[in-house]
């Protein structure tokens, strides 16, 4: 078989591991599954045309186990399906079709997005692994394996990832090595494609003094920077303050204005019921102490689809989110993660924030092995503070919270109020004020007048609670403008006998 002769044939050790483990993962999932149970999902892409190498070889290596190989350049029965648009490269698409009839591939054409197109094919198929071409750096990549389930929400089936460990040198090494075809546009300086929409040349690749000429691919020296072709997804203003047309953000032009916030705890244990959030509450209280109104206060599991999508979520409905729970080396640590999903970038090492760490931790784990130093890529800041052994993390507009207590909470939130106001980390506003009055009345009894005066005053939050059915009852007015709660108040006086509330506070 000529991929797994080339590669035997090549001095690069490093490749040869790399093929060895990648054909491996085939072979099993082959044992794993039957023939008709497995599908491989191909879209003309650099990652994908090396996959298609891969189980071309696996799948040859699996049946010379079995004594009845074949070895012929068609002989290839694995199901192969591929999500075609209109917004495809029309390169790609005769790419993916030339190398179809080549090979011999069964190719499904599905015209539908990814999920419907998955779920459709598995009522009518009896697919139950599909190989994909995803590698650690791809945005999607974050927190899969070479065997991943499919993410909730997601029609069942065991994603294969058998090319997951391999970085951008290794996909070139591979294809240059086999010397067998790719798509035209990587010799043109695409170095990811996705769709006409958002891909371009990627410009470290442009040839000096021109701007429409570019190195081919494989010359890319930073595979890191792959994706540096590739549009960015368009994000909210990140909660970040607005900039005004010298580029400058601005406090006082926000002194008045309304910023939201949302608050996530992420903790399996709070869901169970075992431990009591406390955090969430004081986090309410100190946004309102800075003006901020609180959106959403939700509670996830630790697992990175939970926190991806919760974050994606509030992201982009609030201007800024804070996270806590889930940060760390533990299995259940997955918050970052999580992030990283959110944000669709993937996780790096960071230098900075592994230093960092060497002071606390020591060199008990360093370099390539220290996960708890990855970080989500381009989109991360480190806000230190003297009085905080570990920088604030701040992946735009989420801010990650270390805090496992109130008391450690309190003094990163000073921290963080203390940066705030010499930088524009996060616009102080005017504070929210309120005031409360208590009446032995019954709530049938407030309920008309007292939505009557919500609608007199629009501006303040009318709320109304209790500590028991019976019993007094509670009704507060928070708002900005002290004069407007007390005319509040004093409105509220005039519809019920003198004496029916009494102001607390
Ligand atoms: C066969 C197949 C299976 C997929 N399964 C999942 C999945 O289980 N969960 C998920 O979040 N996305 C899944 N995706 C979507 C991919 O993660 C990703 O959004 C897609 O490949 C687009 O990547 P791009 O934005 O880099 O072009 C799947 C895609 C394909 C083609
Ligand atoms: N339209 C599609 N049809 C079928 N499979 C797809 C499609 N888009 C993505 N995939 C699967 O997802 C994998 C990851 O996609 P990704 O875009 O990261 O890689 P690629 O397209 O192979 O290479 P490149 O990074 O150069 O674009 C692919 O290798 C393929 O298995
Ligand atoms: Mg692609």
């Amino acid at each position: 078989m000529e991929i797994d002769r080339a590669i035997r044939e090549c001095d690069d050790r490093r490749l040869q591991t790399k093929y060895k483990n990648a054909t491996y993962v085939v072979q099993r999932a082959l044992t794993l599954y039957s023939i008709e149970e497995v599908a491989f999902s191909f879209n003309g892409g650099k990652d994908s045309t090396v996959l298609l190498h891969i189980l071309r070889a696996g799948y040859f290596l699996h049946k010379k186990g079995q004594n009845s190989v074949n070895g012929d350049l068609k002989d290839f029965p694995i199901r192969t399906i591929y999500f075609e648009s209109p917004c495809a490269f029309p390169e790609i698409n005769s790419f993916t079709y030339d190398t179809a009839a080549t090979y011999g591939l069964q190719i499904d054409t599905i015209s539908l997005d990814f999920k419907s197109g998955l779920e459709a094919l598995l009522k009518e198929k009896p697919i139950r692994a599909i190989f994909l071409g995803v590698r650690i750096g791809d945005p999607t990549a974050v927190g899969q394996e070479q065997f991943s389930p499919s993410s909730p929400g997601w029609p069942p089936f065991m994603r294969v990832n058998p090319i997951l460990d391999w970085s951008y040198r290794d996909v070139w090494a591979f294809l240059l090595t086999c010397k067998v075809n790719y798509c035209s546009l990587y010799d043109q300086g695409y170095t990811s494609i996705g769709s006409i929409h958002d891909t371009v040349p990627n410009s470290l690749l442009s040839v000096s003094n021109s701007s429409y000429k570019f190195k081919p691919a494989y010359l890319l020296a930073d595979g890191r920077l792959e994706r540096a072709g590739r549009a960015k997804r368009p994000s909210s203003t990140g909660g970040q303050l607005p900039v005004d047309s010298n580029g400058l953000t601005s406090l006082d032009s926000h002194k008045n204005s309304m910023l939201t916030a949302s608050i996530i705890a992420v903790g399996d244990e709070i869901l169970f019921g075992i431990v009591e959030d406390q955090l969430g509450p004081y986090l309410c209280r100190k946004l309102h102490s800075i003006g901020w109104s609180v959106f959403k206060l939700s509670v996830v599991h630790n697992n990175i689809d939970s926190v991806a999508e919760e974050v994606e979520r509030q992201k982009s409905k609030s201007d800024m989110v804070f996270i806590y729970g889930g940060v760390g080396p533990l299995h259940s640590d997955v918050t970052i993660a999580g992030i990283a999903k959110a944000f669709g970038v993937r996780l790096a090492p960071d230098e900075e924030f592994e230093e960092y760490l060497r002071h606390i931790i020591g060199d008990q784990c360093t370099g390539d092995r220290n996960e708890m130093a990855q970080l989500p890529e381009g989109i991360t800041e480190l806000w230190h503070h003297d009085k905080l052994s570990v920088p604030l993390i701040k992946c735009q507009n989420v801010i990650i919270l270390s805090a496992t207590n109130v008391s450690e909470l309190e003094k990163q939130w000073d921290c963080w109020i203390e940066l705030a106001k010499s930088s524009d980390l996060l616009a102080l506003l005017e504070p929210y004020v309120s005031k409360n009055a208590a009446t032995n009345l019954s709530d049938v009894e407030i309920a008309q007048p007292l939505s009557k005066l919500c609608l007199e005053f629009p501006d303040l939050y009318i709320g109304c609670y209790r500590k028991a059915r019976y019993g007094s009852l509670i009704v507060s007015f928070k708002g900005k403008d002290l004069a407007r709660i007390d005319s509040a108040i004093k409105a509220l006086h005039k519809k019920f006998q003198p004496g029916a509330f009494i102001e607390m506070n």
